[in-house]
């Protein structure tokens, strides 16, 4: 059956600037049978759309599927994990008390050698699709590992299920570990390559899966495989993602593995070696950088490259704060990832909620005035990292994050608690910690669902127009 053409009815809530939602009530949007944003028509209901709006389309009344939001419910854009693991997700939640070098050794390398293993990948994969929708991730930038029977197996069900993916296998040619890495430079980018033609054959036109080159961190590569990944970036204008500055004990081997004399670089900063590999580009996607420097950081905002900020992980993992208003301060663009399982949590929703309580207790002096308090996050800003920055940090700012015609309609129905004036709820609700009596502002409702809601608030996801997950 041909995709039919949708209208969607009532509160639309999105990001029109950082610190920005706009709450379009009683509104109506069609998208087309494309999955693309045809009519966004303010003050309109399911009549005035039938009269006015759909003829203008040229649309069939008795063709189109009608999509309400009831009280209480409000369509929003999907969120972007801007950096996931795949394959860490059975350990999410198990970190003990590690710190990221030994919690590598530890948990990580261990459970991802064993994707060697297919039907096990089948299995896990299978599982953290499902689950991140079920959250409301429409897109997803993943890791996977060095297999590429399985990360090839990754982008295919991320194709199946209708998750928006970039996929990467993960480079890493040197120890740690002897017994879970690339066997060369070469060796690795042969089995990039064949991964990267498998997912072009699979998407052509990149409509849902996208290929990412993915250098693990610097200390899991040599220098020459770091410069060559960084020239297939170039010759293929693919993206890149990788790990920055989580960790005082990683800053300090990066310095002593990759000395000024090995990279050519000005200085030995880790920022420095990717750029000497030309890996700090417009569309490279950095993970973490909780301890840049000063002079890294306005590398990172010459070259145009962005951030992933993970809040979960870094407090997990005792990484550090990283401080997001200076990245964006000058002018970084930042998304928030998720980082399973360094993050202990698959949910988009817990990533902004831990930026803003993160952010609290960031020490950071503005440069430009106001002091510590600027430091913090609020919770506009948090959802427009989980949407709309993070859409810039993918590479794909003009297709989903707001909604408005033209733009992919990639969205999740949100659902609160009503409570009725006898203080019970309607059967059949969902239930859910997010209680609304009425008196609430839109805005207030919002903050409750960023501190309080989970996955029982995603009623419906959608991709490209296409149902994705629907709670049961
Ligand atoms: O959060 C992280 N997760 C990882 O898997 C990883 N590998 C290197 N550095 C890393 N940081
Ligand atoms: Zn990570």
């Amino acid at each position: 059956m041909a995709p039919r053409n949708k209208l969607f009815l009532g509160l639309f809530i999105h990001s029109t600037a950082l610190n920005e939602l706009e709450y379009l009530h009683n509104t109506a949007v069609c998208v087309d049978g494309k999955g693309t944003i045809v009519a966004v028509e303010k003050d309109c209901d399911e009549d005035k759309a039938k009269q006015t709006v759909f003829p203008r389309l040229g649309w069939v009344e008795a063709e189109v599927e009608v999509v309400k939001a009831e009280e209480g419910q409000f369509f929003f854009p999907g969120f972007i994990d801007t950096h996931i693991h795949a394959p860490q997700y059975p350990n999410a939640g198990i970190f003990g008390d590690s710190t990221l070098m030994d919690w590598l050794d530890t948990y990580t390398f261990p459970l991802e050698a064993s994707f060697s293993d297919l039907a096990k990948a089948h299995r896990i994969y299978n599982r953290v699709i499902r689950k991140t929708l079920s959250h409301g991730t429409t897109c997803a930038a993943y890791y996977a590992t060095i297999h590429v029977p399985a990360t090839n197996l990754l982008a295919d069900l991320c194709h199946e299920r209708g998750q928006r993916a970039l996929i990467g296998r993960v480079c890493m040619d040197q120890t740690p570990p002897a017994y879970y890495r690339d066997e060369s430079a070469e060796a690795s980018l042969a089995a990039t390559r064949a991964s990267i033609a498998h997912i072009r054959a699979l998407d052509p036109t990149h409509s849902l899966i996208r290929p990412i080159i993915t250098p693990r961190f610097a200390l899991s590569c040599t220098f020459p495989l770091l410069q060559q990944l960084g020239t297939l970036a170039a010759e293929t204008g693919l993206p890149i993602q990788t790990h920055i500055s989580e960790n005082k004990t990683e800053i300090t081997l990066v310095k002593q593995h990759f000395p000024r004399s090995l990279t050519g670089a000005a200085d030995d900063s880790y920022a420095g070696v990717y750029d000497a590999a030309g890996l700090l580009t417009a569309r490279t996607v950095l993970a973490h950088a909780v301890h840049l420097t000063e002079g890294e950081a306005a590398l990172v905002a010459r070259r145009g490259a962005k951030v992933s900020h993970c809040p979960c992980s870094n407090s997990a993992l005792g990484s550090g704060a990283a401080p997001v208003r200076r990245l964006l301060d000058r002018g970084i663009g930042c998304g928030l990832g998720t980082d399973v399982s360094g993050g202990y949590s698959p949910s988009v929703l817990e990533a902004a909620r831990q930026a803003v309580l993160v952010s609290r207790h960031v020490v950071f002096m503005g440069e430009a005035g106001g002091g510590r308090e600027r430091a913090k996050l609020s919770v506009e800003e948090a959802l427009f990292l989980a949407t709309r920055g993070g859409a810039e940090v993918v590479g794909l700012e003009g297709r989903v994050g707001w909604f408005g015609v033209g733009m992919e309609w990639d969205a999740q129905l949100v659902g609160l608690t009503v409570v009725r004036e006898d203080g019970e709820v309607e059967e059949g609700d969902g239930g859910g910690d997010v209680d609304v009596f009425g008196w609430e502002s839109w805005p207030d409702r919002v903050a409750k669902w960023v501190y309080n809601g989970d996955d029982r608030n995603t009623k419906q996801v959608w991709v490209r127009g296409r149902v994705v997950h629907t709670r049961k």
